[in-house]
């Protein structure tokens, strides 16, 4: 058993999500006074203890600890309460109520899909819900089942939301160095994918996705690849299944509708899934029944809906990208997987916003409203990072064949000489990588998180992203994303000509030693000449008393040499006779 902080013991594992490991713990002793809830010795609670490249990251610390009172302050009955927050060392933790069930998620796949009284009922619960942390300003923007725990306790079945704070946690520039971001391709609203400015919009229509799945057990929009799934939540109406009862379809159709102001306020939905629940069970009275197929008065918007802050340098963590899916030609889950992208700034996941019923409690934690459209759009966010990564100098051993200083020259042969210049040439995947991007686009270059999805959905995980896989044809659509004037991407180095072959002389063959050899034969050379300058320019001759010139000397030298050798050899063949 692991302590946390001085209070808390991790028990056993949960379960495990993109952004870390949910444990069951025990509590040492009461928390201080600046937990929400100090709990006693021996009480079981559920702790999330973040993922290490989070707690390590100093932007997502402040930001914890800064937020810290919004967490603890958000409380409803179908929301999992937040009860303390720790932070020692390297480990980041939310200690949670224990909530004894499956996630919706979960239990779907178990149980097949809810009747639609059911659904309606429970997902008139999630309004709840969202009603209430809407009002506090508070907008989830991660809502799907598996993010919606179903207590079990009173023999009932209550469903609470949860993942409140750990979007908004995880949602920060401080996730550009890690390598992911977290959102989820089925149930991302348009606007969010399209980087548009968000609103508590976007969870209602998270909930009219959540709904129809409870009903059909699929989510409406699936596909292969996640930007299938995002061209489709894009540009295709869902249509109405067989099973789905006219009233109940008309909440989900309003709550998926494309425009979010057409979208129904969260208190509005509550209502309406209450009524048609009344109106489309088998013991419906007529009024009930008329009640019900009226619902759509009764879906009113939300006249002030709580706007997402951005984040200043960040992205939207709902993004869809092919995220979830490694790859965006191969499949998968749609359903439970918060999809993580390349690292990027976070836009803000579940933004605080000053109240706009009741005065916002902690000044700190509200973000002042940023202009979405300044802003670039998340996708060069990312590009840029993928290539700042790319790009920065890496420290590492090279081994004596790998280091360019001690390696022995090579035998290089010589470029093939029809290659296109790199940089002037690209094909198209090379220009999305390297290309010098005007600063109005930095094309998409989407990389997905490792895939880490509980153990229990194996036939989810993806392989990695691969870019040249990724249709063309889906990505003009986002490239007309504003920039943000203020805080342009990084100006990319102006691209460098490519260089001239180097040229080689005409005969190329190269004879080993050559080098040596001919500066051995200069100094000979010069030796030979120096010693003919001084002999002949010296009173060297006189001095030795020849009085020969220096050719003469030479060739009365080789004789006597010549002569000894002879005499040598004479005296020596004597011997042996
Ligand atoms: N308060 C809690 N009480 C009991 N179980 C919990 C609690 N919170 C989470 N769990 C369980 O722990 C597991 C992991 O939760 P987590 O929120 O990390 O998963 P997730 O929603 O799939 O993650 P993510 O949204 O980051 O992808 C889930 O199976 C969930 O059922």
């Amino acid at each position: 058993m692991r302590p946390v902080g001085s209070k808390y013991l991790l028990e056993e594992p949960l379960g495990r999500g993109a952004t870390g490991t949910v444990w069951r713990a025990r509590q040492r002793e009461a928390a201080g006074a600046e937990a929400a809830v100090a709990g006693q010795p021996g009480e079981t609670v559920a702790i999330k203890v973040l993922k290490e490249e989070l707690a390590q990251d100093p932007d997502i610390v402040m930001r914890f600890l800064r937020e810290r009172s919004v967490l603890l302050r958000l409380t409803h009955p179908n929301i999992v309460r937040t009860r303390d927050l720790v932070v020692e060392g390297d480990l980041l933790a939310l200690v949670m109520d224990l909530i004894d069930g499956p996630d919706l998620h979960k239990y779907v796949r178990e149980n097949g899909p809810f009747s639609p009284v059911a659904a309606s009922l429970l997902t008139a619960q999630i309004a709840d819900a969202l009603a209430a942390s809407h009002a506090d300003g508070v907008v989830h923007r991660d809502l799907k089942p598996a993010n919606v725990l179903l207590d079990e306790r009173h023999g009932q079945m209550k469903p609470m939301l949860t993942d409140f704070g750990i979007a908004r946690l995880a949602d920060s520039p401080g996730l550009t160095r890690t390598h992911e971001f977290v959102g989820t391709p089925a149930y991302v609203a348009p606007e969010s994918a399209e980087g548009r400015p968000q609103t508590s919009a976007v969870d209602i229509y998270g909930a009219g996705i959540l709904l129809y799945e409870l009903v059909t057990g699929r989510p409406p929009f699936a596909g292969g690849t996640a930007l299938e799934v995002l061209h489709r939540h894009l540009s295709e109406d869902p249509q109405r299944p067989p099973n789905v009862p006219e009233a109940l379809w008309i909440v989900i159709e309003r709550c998926l509708r494309k425009e979010p102001d057409e979208r129904p306020s969260a208190e509005s939905l509550a209502r309406g899934l209450r009524v048609v629940a009344s109106g489309i069970g088998v013991h419906s009275s007529p009024a009930e029944v008329e009640a019900a197929l009226g619902v759509g008065a009764l879906l009113a918007p939300d006249p002030s809906p709580a706007p997402v802050p951005a984040t200043p340098g960040s992205a939207d963590p709902t993004q869809v990208l092919p995220a979830g899916a490694p790859s965006p030609m191969g499949a998968y889950d749609p359903n439970a997987m918060t999809s993580v992208m390349p690292p990027v700034g976070g836009g803000d996941a579940t933004t605080v916003l000053p109240s706009t019923g009741a005065p916002a409690a902690d000044a700190t934690s509200v973000m002042p409203p940023v202009e979405r459209p300044d802003q670039p759009h998340p996708w060069q966010s990312q590009m840029q990072a993928a290539r700042d990564r790319n790009e920065q100098t890496q420290v590492q051993y090279l081994g004596p064949d790998d280091d360019p200083l001690r390696r022995r020259p090579q035998r290089q042969a010589p470029p093939p000489p029809q290659q296109p210049p790199y940089r002037q040439q690209p094909q198209p995947y090379q220009q999305q990588q390297y290309a010098p991007q005007p600063p109005q686009y930095q094309p998409p270059q989407p990389q997905y998180r490792q895939p880490q999805p509980p153990p229990q959905q194996p036939q989810y995980r993806q392989p990695q992203h691969q870019p040249q896989a990724q249709p063309p044809q889906q990505q003009p659509q986002y490239r007309q994303q504003p920039v943000r004037p203020q805080a342009p991407p990084p100006q990319q180095p102006a691209p460098r000509e490519p260089r001239e072959p180097r040229r080689r002389s005409a005969n190329p063959v190269r004879i080993p030693g050559l080098g040596c050899l001919k500066g051995c034969l200069v100094m000979i050379l010069l030796f030979f000449v120096a010693g003919w300058l001084v002999w002949e320019l010296t009173p060297l001759q006189e001095w030795v008393g020849t009085g020969k010139g220096w050719w003469d000397q030479l060739w009365s030298w080789g004789s006597d040499a010549a002569d000894w050798i002879s005499t040598i050899g004479d005296s020596a063949g004597k011997a042996r006779s």
